[in-house]
């Protein structure tokens, strides 16, 4: 399917020092991303690249179609009731649907004569969430938007982003620190580290591929790629890629989001990128 968002050798440099290099993929169409990175990775950089906020040092980033970006502040005018939030968003947008931004926010409970100054946090995100996609955007870029969001808050406001994916066809981009939070919803996973690009493929792809083996530290791993290990007293733990390992002392299963991520972020050394073995090619 084609890409909608698809950097190639994308390098962003501040003053001295990389924020990014080198970096590149591409999202098909329709895929709900997930961005994940320790702070300073440059989640946001990538993200500023793409819907053209900042120009690259290196490469290019390309998007295909309209693009909407809720920055991690939610911007948004605190003067302004809902209503006139609304009301300025089809002043500046000539794709705007007015009435699905209303409904949605009715559903959610928001009052649209409410003071923007006067929302909960959950509800602010849930506004400038509805806004962008009020301009019916080809692709939504949403920077850490369930920051400082409550469990319950964190679940409406990704339901609201799969309800609409599931209408239309949208392509999501969005960061988190939490990958419990992406797991259900999420089906294409971008990991960078350190200005570098890491992962970035289809996640069932991902999982399939992978395997966390636990056994004695005198076990053999020979013929496996190993990701990154850990050991516990006398058991060695590994995340590895591929087809196990012979040695039948190994236990073998399945890696959860979590540990695939905590994995690869544990070893900066490694990656999962299209055209290697095994994954996401
Ligand atoms: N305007 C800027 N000027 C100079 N350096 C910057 C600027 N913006 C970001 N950086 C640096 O670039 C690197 C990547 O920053 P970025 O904000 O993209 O990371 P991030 O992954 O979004 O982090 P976080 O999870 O903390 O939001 C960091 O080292 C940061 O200090």
């Amino acid at each position: 399917m084609r890409p909608v968002f698809e950097v190639t050798g994308l390098g962003v440099r501040y003053r001295r020092s990389w924020a990014l290099r080198d970096c590149s993929l591409a999202v098909p169409a329709g895929r709900v991303a997930a961005l994940v990175g320790p702070n300073g990775a440059g989640k946001t950089t990538l993200m500023h690249a793409a819907v053209g906020l900042l120009r690259p040092t290196r490469g290019q980033a390309r998007v295909s179609g309209e693009v909407a970006f809720v920055a991690q502040d939610k911007p948004l005018y605190d003067s302004f009731t809902v209503a006139e939030m609304l009301s300025f968003g089809r002043r500046m947008n000539d794709r705007w649907d007015g009435e699905a931004a209303a409904d949605r926010l009715g559903r959610l409970g928001v009052a649209l004569d409410r003071k923007v100054s006067r929302l909960s946090g959950g509800q602010r995100a849930q506004v400038a969430i509805t806004m962008a996609l009020a301009g019916r955007p080809d692709l939504l870029v949403l920077d850490e938007p369930l920051a400082n969001l409550d469990p319950l808050a964190r679940h409406d406001v990704m339901r609201t982003i799969m309800a609409e994916v599931a209408n239309r066809e949208l392509t999501v981009l969005l960061s988190s620190h939490v990958v419990s939070d992406l797991e259900e919803t999420c089906d294409w996973l971008v990991v960078l580290n350190g200005g570098r690009l890491q992962v970035s493929g289809d996640i069932e792809e991902l999982l399939d591929g992978h395997l966390v083996l636990t056994g004695p530290e005198e076990a053999s791993a020979a013929g496996t790629h190993v990701v990154g290990a850990s050991r516990t007293g006398r058991q060695v733990s590994m995340l590895v890629r591929g087809a196990p390992p012979h040695d039948p002392r190994w236990q073998a299963r399945r890696p959860g989001l979590d540990e695939l991520v905590m994995g690869y972020l544990r070893s900066p050394e490694s990656a999962a990128l299209p055209g290697l073995t095994g994954v996401g090619a």
